[in-house]
């Protein structure tokens, strides 16, 4: 394709994109054998909502299988894919972004969900050969969620809770759902949007990204600013619940995806939440007179279906009261697309 459709074209030609940044304020890289960690992840959700980190435990070969499942899946004929599309009620399976609804315009991607097995959809797409693509995906979601609860547990730690505090932090969640990304080169992407601003319904959203820029976070005061790929590092989002959670202290991040003209981009996103019959409300010990609690308890389920009704006003939805102090931000005053 030579030009970009008018209906892909999110931006005129005179509009060019936003960076606060000019590279003096980066996203968090943390090494989680670093001897302060927890002090480093508490402070990146605090001003950030977004970090990366290194030295995570996940083997290498894994991500790199998964990274090349996901190439596979992606450069099958259009058709093939077609034979997985997603049902027009249901949630995994081959389409377009689910957020896609909200926009006037179409995104210049597409996306796989995988929520429990990936094999009714994966026996479509490989008659044959399905086998090993679940695989991959079975032992990937496997070491994330080891991954997401170690995580989990060091958020936790920097908010002055305990495990025990939060029994269900330890219950193995419901299904996570992984959501594979394909960001096609593109002819005019200064004027494209891979995938539009949005903040993850999740606990925590762990990200691995291709070598190719094109992921950006939003900071409040800053702008845009890019999350460069760091090899075999991967990028961790805070999500809706867990801003939720943590009473409004740690912020979901606003991010997006943007296109490039010569490298086809993929990414895959674990999608962390707690099991589905826990109602999720500010942690008690993060709440008093001074601080009562934001939002209402919610389950993660309920929460989709907020999202999926409100998209970026999902967090206001559920909100209780404004805060009597400080500054809670859920992202109303965005201009989003
Ligand atoms: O492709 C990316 O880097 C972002 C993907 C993402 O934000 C998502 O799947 O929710
Ligand atoms: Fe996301």
């Amino acid at each position: 394709m030579e030009e970009l459709p008018e209906s892909h074209a999110w931006l005129s030609l005179d509009d060019s994109p936003s960076y606060g940044s000019l590279g003096q304020d980066q996203v968090p890289v943390i090494n989680l054998n670093s001897p302060n960690v927890m002090k480093l992840v508490g402070y990146a959700c605090k001003t950030w909502g977004v970090f990366q980190v290194t030295n995570h435990g996940v083997p290498v070969k894994l991500v790199e299988e998964m990274e090349g499942a996901c190439r596979k899946l992606f450069t099958l004929p259009i058709q093939q894919k077609l034979q997985a599309a997603r049902a027009p009620n249901g949630v995994s399976g081959y389409g377009v972004a689910r957020i896609s609804s909200f926009f006037p315009k179409l995104m210049w991607s597409e996306g796989f969900t995988i929520v429990g097995s990936p094999y009714e959809h994966a026996r479509k797409l490989w008659p044959e050969g399905y086998s090993s693509f679940c695989d991959v995906i079975e032992e990937y979601k496997e070491e994330m969620n080891k991954l997401a609860q170690r995580l989990m547990s060091l958020i936790l730690g920097s908010l002055g809770v305990t495990l025990d505090d939060v029994k269900w932090a330890t219950l193995q969640g419901p299904s996570p759902a992984l959501q594979l990304n394909s960001y096609p080169t593109c002819p005019d992407p200064d004027r494209a949007m891979g995938l539009a601003a949005h903040t993850d319904s999740t606990l925590l959203t762990i990200l691995h990204q291709t070598n190719t820029s094109g992921l950006e976070a939003h900071k409040e005061g800053t702008g845009w600013v890019p999350i460069p790929p760091i090899r075999h590092a991967l990028v961790v989002n805070v999500g809706d619940l867990l801003h939720i959670l943590s009473n409004g202290l740690y912020t979901s991040v606003l991010h997006r995806a943007m296109v490039n003209r010569t490298q086809h981009r993929l990414s895959v996103a674990y999608l962390y939440g707690p099991p589905s019959n826990i109602q999720i409300s500010p942690l008690p010990k993060l709440t008093d007179k001074v601080h009562p609690p934001l939002y209402r308890p919610v389950t993660w389920s309920e929460y989709l279906g907020a999202k999926a009704k409100h998209f970026n006003k999902a967090l206001s939805s559920v909100r209780l009261c404004a805060p009597l102090t400080g500054f809670t931000n859920d992202h109303n005053g965005v201009q989003v697309g």
